[in-house]
């Protein structure tokens, strides 16, 4: 007869201990000892089930320790809290550690439903699929607090009876890991910035605003994936200057990078300053030919300046070089393979245009796999600051000169709205530099419309001040001025479009080009 069986039968006993542990101690006779080990006396039931035997010895001290050692003791003095619920939820059982973590009473919690103090607690869950689960990460709503937990469910006779759940604190490890994930985001963000302004130094780009280097360090990594590239913003901000920034850190670093002004050249001539042309192509086309800015880019970067200023026609045709990479010279009888990055880039409103049919959906969605917005300058903060101390530099070498700005330089220039851009406070500079007899620039010395930029913005100040001051400058300034002042509202009306602005004031390209430049 095996052990258990004799377990089964026993009815009369000398001793029967039942733990505080719950474990249940009970007497072996002496005729059954031989199917036990010599020296077994008893032996020790948990839940039930049959888990050894033990010796005099072992039940001598079980016994001098049957008040002393007991599971609620042992669960009182681990970190972790544990919290055992029936099959409807109701709390049988809290450790002190339930009450440390979550900051409530045991006695407020025992004998409650679960559902009523956290209603969407995981135990619930637990109770009802009687998986045993496990979460690293859990909040607990009611206290704001993270606990590590593990639920197991509890069987009897097959049928779910209950649950447990035992848990730890982990709130500060939580804020620990979060504070250092914030520093590592401040950490890369910062080492991020560094690089795009080491980037910027070497090419002499100067700009510290943290958007514009967010801007640089996000250009950094398209730089050398050698997508198509559009680049906008208001004329002068520098797009070009983006452009080469791009080039200088892509794949084709090594190769040309060329530029085309597709608003600078007359209509008549894109076509074969792009692709070039075959001798005798036409009349007046040189003998000899002429590669086009395509082939002259090849294995390298075109950069296509004002892209909204290409013709429609020549529009189709650039789309045709970018998907078959081959070009076709004005004139020739086969095509050539050529291999360019594209980035282009423009002023103009290119949705609305194509919603007018003046731009090509197909080549928009070409050539602006990633655009990038360059700030205008007034919005870069203190980066005007910093380039008008770069530039004033620059052109003091250049004259020969050693001129300061004045205070109240400095503050008109972090005021005015430079609707040039860094073109513009670069000829600013330079109008400065070259006129100062002092060695001050002070407003008397700035160009006019830029000296008097509150007046000629302002009309309600076109009054006493501005006529003041207007008499201060003579008829060329005046003119000057009033013709800047013409341009620039041109162009806004015609939402930058610089061949509308060219129509509009009857000038030729160039002519603007020229002006804007001065
Ligand atoms: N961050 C900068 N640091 C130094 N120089 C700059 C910076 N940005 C622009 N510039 C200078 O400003 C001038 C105008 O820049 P750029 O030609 O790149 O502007 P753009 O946006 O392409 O102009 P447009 O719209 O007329 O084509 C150039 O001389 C350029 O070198």
């Amino acid at each position: 007869m095996k052990l258990s069986e004799i377990m089964k039968e026993k009815t009369s006993k000398s001793f029967d201990l039942t733990l505080n542990s719950g474990m249940y101690i009970q007497e072996i006779s002496k005729e059954e000892i031989n199917l036990c080990s010599q020296e077994s006396i008893g032996i020790v039931k948990d839940s039930g089930e049959i888990i050894g035997e033990i010796n005099t010895e072992q039940l001598k001290f079980i016994k001098s320790n049957y008040d002393k050692w007991n599971t609620s003791m042992i669960l009182n003095n681990i970190e972790e809290a544990v919290i055992a619920l029936d099959k409807t939820g109701r709390i049988f059982y809290a450790n002190k550690m339930y009450s440390v973590i979550l900051g409530v009473p045991r006695a407020k919690v025992l004998g409650k439903f679960i559902q009523e103090i956290e209603a969407d607690a995981s135990i619930i869950n637990v109770l009802k699929t009687g998986k045993p689960l496990f979460r690293n990460n859990q909040r607990i709503k009611s206290v704001d607090k993270y606990v590590s937990v593990k639920i197991y469910p509890f069987y009897e006779e097959g049928e779910i009876s209950g649950a447990y759940s035992i848990f730890n604190d982990i709130t500060e490890i939580q804020n620990l890991n979060r504070e250092v994930t914030r520093i590592n985001n401040v950490a890369d963000e910062y080492s991020r910035q560094n690089r795009a302004h080491q980037e910027l130094r070497k090419l002499n780009v100067i700009g510290e605003d943290r958007h514009y280097l967010d801007l640089i360090s996000k250009a950094m990594v398209a730089a050398p994936t050698d997508v198509s590239v559009l680049i906008r913003g208001e004329n002068g901000v520098g797009k070009e200057i983006f452009a080469k920034l791009i080039h200088k850190n892509s794949l084709r670093k090594d190769k040309p990078l060329i530029s085309v002004n597709c608003a600078a050249i007359p209509e008549n001539l894109i076509e074969s300053e792009l692709f070039g042309y075959e001798e005798g192509a036409f009349t007046g086309a040189s003998k000899k030919g002429k590669v086009g800015k395509f082939k002259l880019a090849d294995g390298g970067t075109l950069f296509l300046d004002e892209i909204g200023d290409m013709p429609l026609i020549l529009q189709s045709k650039l789309l045709r070089v970018l998907q078959e990479g081959e070009i076709e010279p004005i004139g020739g009888k086969k095509s050539i393979k050529v291999d360019v990055r594209i980035i282009a880039a423009t002023n103009q409103p290119l949705e609305k245009m194509i919603e007018k049919r003046q731009f090509r959906q197909d080549l928009y969605y070409r050539l602006n796999a990633i655009t990038f917005f360059v700030p205008a300058l007034h919005d870069r903060g203190n980066d005007v600051i910093l380039l008008a101390n770069f530039f004033l530099n620059k052109f003091n070498e250049e004259y020969a000169k050693d001129l300061v700005l004045s205070r109240e330089v400095y503050e008109l220039f972090l005021d005015y709205q430079w609707p040039g851009n860094v073109r513009e406070l670069i000829n600013c500079l330079k109008f400065s530099v070259i006129l100062c007899s002092r060695n001050r620039i002070t407003m008397e010395d700035l160009p006019p419309n830029i000296r008097n930029y509150k007046q000629i913005d302002n009309p309600n100040m076109h009054g006493k001040t501005s006529s003041q001051e207007i008499s201060e400058m003579n008829l060329k300034e005046r003119l000057k001025q009033y013709e800047k002042q013409i341009i620039l509202d041109t162009l806004k009306i015609c939402d930058g479009n610089k061949q509308k602005t060219t129509e509009r004031l009857g000038i030729s390209k160039r002519t603007l080009y020229r002006k804007l430049e001065e």
